[in-house]
């Protein structure tokens, strides 16, 4: 981006504030997400050597050295800024469960970007076009991050590393009821069990079921269309194993009218409700209830 390498001064500051996001959403497999009213909090200093302070979730076994998500996407954002600088003093305040489906590494990868652009570009207002390019690219999918910058629910269309981005107008009544379970399912684990390929009828099934997603999500169809929409979803069928909890209990929930999906990789269970009828609470689920969020802030 730009031209020859230049060292940051010591005392450039940077603060950001990074959305959960809950991908897929049913039938969206890699392409649509969602961000929720649920944030971490993180800020970096130039210094010259590294120390790395985090509280909450992670704080037992994250790295505190560069090669923490945060402080490797800050490099990687510096060098592409044309910077580098002799360490960091970061602090992260975590609130995103890790290995559970809700985008905390999506949310780690846009923090760091955006904490990059900060300390590159002190005087310029958040670079979010930078970040989004960048952080799609690291992914190789948008439905996290492409939410996580943007904010509400982000349709990517066509080519999977570098989607045209569609912010689809949520209808105003959509809250997220999300259930976090326990158990860690990391996403890489998630990816090797799903086949490289589908037959031409589960395609037919899985787009058909996409469109249907955006029309009730954007209140061009009644919300109970999002049952429909969102039956056995492509990802979750060839991922049930890994989660047997998450699997039965979304089978309980779909059983009593809830359009209960996977979130992201899973193994939280996400449930879009536009009514005051909450679904009922399973042991072994922490619930939290939810709106659509807002996309990545600067905390400065
Ligand atoms: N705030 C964070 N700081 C540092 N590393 C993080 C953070 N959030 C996530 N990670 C890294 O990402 C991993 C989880 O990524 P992943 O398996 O994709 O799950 P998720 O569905 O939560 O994104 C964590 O184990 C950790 O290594
Ligand atoms: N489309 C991806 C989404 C992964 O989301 P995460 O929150 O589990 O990281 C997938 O289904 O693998």
């Amino acid at each position: 981006m730009s031209s020859g390498v230049s060292p940051l001064p010591v005392g450039r500051v940077g603060a950001v504030s990074v959305p959960a996001t809950s991908a897929n959403l049913g039938a969206g497999f890699d392409c649509l997400g969602l961000a929720l009213d649920w944030r971490d909090q993180m800020s970096v200093t130039v210094a010259p050597t590294t120390t790395v302070t985090v509280t909450g979730e992670g704080a037992e076994d994250i790295p505190r050295d560069e090669s923490h998500l945060v402080l490797a996407s800050i490099k990687r954002g510096l060098a592409e800024l044309g910077h580098t600088a002799p360490g960091f003093d970061f602090v992260a305040h975590n609130t995103i469960p890790h290995g559970r489906g809700i985008g905390s590494s999506a949310a780690a990868i846009i923090a760091g970007l955006a904490l990059a652009w900060q300390l590159a570009r002190p005087d310029l207002e958040l670079g979010l076009d930078f970040v989004l390019e960048l952080g799609i690219r690291i992914e190789g999918h948008a439905d996290n991050a492409a939410p996580a910058v943007l904010g509400g629910a982000v349709l990517g269309v066509g080519e999977r590393a570098a989607p045209q981005l569609v912010s689809l107008d949520l209808a105003p009544q959509w809250r997220c009821v999300v259930d976090v379970p326990t158990v860690v399912v990391p996403t890489s684990t998630a990816r090797k069990v799903l086949p490289d390929s589908r037959a031409v009828g589960e395609s037919i099934a899985e787009s058909s079921r996409l469109a249907l997603t955006t029309l009730a999500l954007a209140g061009a169809v009644g919300p109970e269309q999002l049952l429909a929409a969102t039956e056995d979803p492509w990802h979750q069928r060839h991922r049930g194993d890994l989660m047997p909890q998450t699997r039965d209990w979304i089978a309980a929930l779909r059983a009593e009218g809830f359009p209960a999906v996977v979130s992201g990789a899973g193994p939280t269970v996400l449930t879009l409700i536009a009514d005051d009828q909450e679904p009922p609470t399973h042991e072994g689920f922490a619930r939290h209830v939810l709106v659509p969020g807002a996309g990545v802030r600067s905390a400065l």
